[in-house]
């Protein structure tokens, strides 16, 4: 890009641990050049770690030694095994002794009260707070790094029915720590059939309720277990069972997270699983519907579900009409779309020339050949861009495309760095929810509705862009060539830095 770098990170600060960073490029468009450097695979906001360090640097003994010490300083208390021994001495405590810390997200022991005297505690913490820790412990809502988004209660039960339905039998819960939650307490109500679940996760707090089967501390940027060889083996045996078919991964990432860099992480995933046969290990991957074609272009099996998937903790992206926002948030996956039912009483039905269930507004397009919507509006056909767009736009015959009547008007840029909109800057846009946008919409400053706002480049876009880049690459002969293919090798390039992270 051609901003400053962002100061990119090698550790994490909310939930602080450290662990190997990703390598990122930068082009200074102008010099003509690429700069590589190493930056934090968890954290997108370097408020939360400020590790930066050129590919070609050399680093002085003592600034490693003060890194050892900050990393060592940000490690978890305690190790997996010691938190297991604390949640063991804490059950057998009774009621009146069960503490938990709200200041330090810490169950006590009664021999650790006094240094938490002053701090906020909870006391008579029951079993039943016990089992669902994801209401216990306080969301890591540092928007950047963790948005830690919580599945509303429909949402966890119809993710449940539907991958029981399915016939899976385990869940590889990767980020989705209250869908392991209520896994996990159904299987201690004895419910049939018998589901089990393992939590990978980077919020290692959850250390504190689940066993080393049940749970590893895990960054699904780079694929990193924390707990080692061991952790990733605990993986492995979990996918690994006889009945190796019945498992299936649902994964919900930070939505600022970079697209190629998760999918990196799921093919390795997939490999810790995958017997000697070509199979994919079925999935679910909840994400915003705009980021379909990054997702395809990593998954090209997977397709994009209608259903609307709703948050107990974020303001913005609530199901349905009620003056909120409805939520951009889907499900994509490599199973056969016409086999997830969504539920009727939500006003989902079955399209059966699409083979796919299909939100109630949406609506078959014969030009198009398909159910077109991706917001849950109904979306109408334009002629000349042959293609539906949403209900709010008009077609511009000075852009030659739809846009919405205020669009900045001839100014067709390269768009958002995260989510590729031509109508925003990565400054505004939804996805990356930073300040500014957070603070907008709360003044009610926003001009736009942010529904209406382009998604992801389209493929027409994509095709128009495309000529337009060869255009330009004919008219203004090799220099300009060299900077087209570095802006395109640098888009294909998985560890190319986003500015979303
Ligand atoms: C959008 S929330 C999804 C929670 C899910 N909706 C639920 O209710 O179970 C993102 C989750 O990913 C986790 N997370 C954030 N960054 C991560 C990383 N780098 N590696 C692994 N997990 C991460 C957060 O701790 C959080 O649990
Ligand atoms: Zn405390
Ligand atoms: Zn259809
Ligand atoms: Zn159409
Ligand atoms: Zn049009
Ligand atoms: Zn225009």
């Amino acid at each position: 890009s051609q901003d400053p770098p962002l100061q990119p990170q090698l550790l994490f600060a909310s939930v602080s641990v450290p662990g190997p960073a990703l390598l990122f490029a930068k082009v200074k468009r102008k010099e003509e050049q690429v700069r590589r450097f190493y930056a934090c695979a968890a954290c997108r906001d370097r408020k939360d770690c400020n590790f930066f360090q050129w590919e070609d640097e050399k680093v002085s003994e003592t600034r490693l030694q003060a890194r050892e010490e900050i990393n060592r300083s940000r490690q978890p208390p305690f190790t997996h095994t010691e938190y297991v021994e604390r949640y063991q001495s804490f059950v057998a405590l009774p009621l009146a002794k069960r503490k938990f810390c709200a200041d330090c997200q810490l169950l006590l022991l009664p021999e650790e009260w006094g240094p938490h005297s002053a701090h906020c505690l909870l006391s008579d913490v029951s079993l039943a707070q016990l089992k669902r820790p994801s209401r216990l412990l306080l969301p890591l809502e540092n928007k950047k790094t963790n948005a830690q988004y919580l599945f509303a209660d429909r949402t966890c039960q119809f993710l449940l029915d539907i991958i029981i339905s399915l016939g899976f039998r385990r869940v590889l819960c990767v980020g989705t720590p209250r869908l392991h939650e209520f896994i996990q307490m159904r299987q201690s109500e004895k419910k049939e059939p018998v589901m089990r679940s393992q939590l990978l996760d980077i919020d290692f707090r959850y250390s504190q309720f689940y066993s080393q089967e049940e749970f590893c501390h895990y960054n699904m940027f780079n694929h990193y277990f924390f707990g080692g060889k061991f952790a990733s083996e605990a993986c492995q045996r979990f996918l690994c069972q006889p009945n190796g078919e019945s498992v299936i991964m649902v994964t919900d990432p930070p939505f600022g997270g970079m697209v190629e860099a998760l999918a990196h992480s799921f093919k390795k995933v997939v490999r810790l699983w995958k017997t000697s046969c070509d199979q994919e290990l079925p999935m679910f991957w909840i994400f915003p519907y705009f980021f379909e074609p990054r997702i395809l272009q990593c998954f090209p099996t997977f397709a994009l579900l209608d259903y609307q998937v709703d948050y107990d903790n974020h303001a913005l992206y609530k199901h349905g009409h009620s003056g909120r926002k409805q939520s951009p948030v889907r499900i994509f996956t490599n199973l056969p779309p016409k086999d997830v039912v969504l539920p009727a009483e939500e006003g989902y039905r079955f399209c059966s020339l699409c083979q796919r269930y299909i939100s109630s507004e949406n609506k078959h397009c014969e030009s198009c050949q398909a159910c077109t919507s991706k917001d849950g509006r109904a979306w109408k056909h334009c002629q000349i861009c042959n293609k539906c767009v949403k209900p709010s736009w008009v077609h511009c015959d000075s852009c030659g495309r739809c846009a919405l009547q205020e669009h900045p008007c001839g100014k067709v840029g390269h768009g958002c760095f995260t989510c590729g909109s031509t109508e925003h800057k990565r400054r505004e846009c939804p996805v990356s929810e930073n300040r500014t946008t957070m603070k907008k919409l709360k003044s009610g400053k926003r001009k736009i509705s942010e529904m209406d706002k382009e998604p992801v480049a389209t493929k027409f876009q994509r095709q128009t862009q495309a000529k337009r880049a060869r255009k330009r690459k004919r008219s203004s002969g090799h220099l300009e060539n060299q900077k087209e293919n570095q802006r395109k090798r640098n888009n294909n390039n998985p560890e190319r830095r986003l500015s979303s992270i």
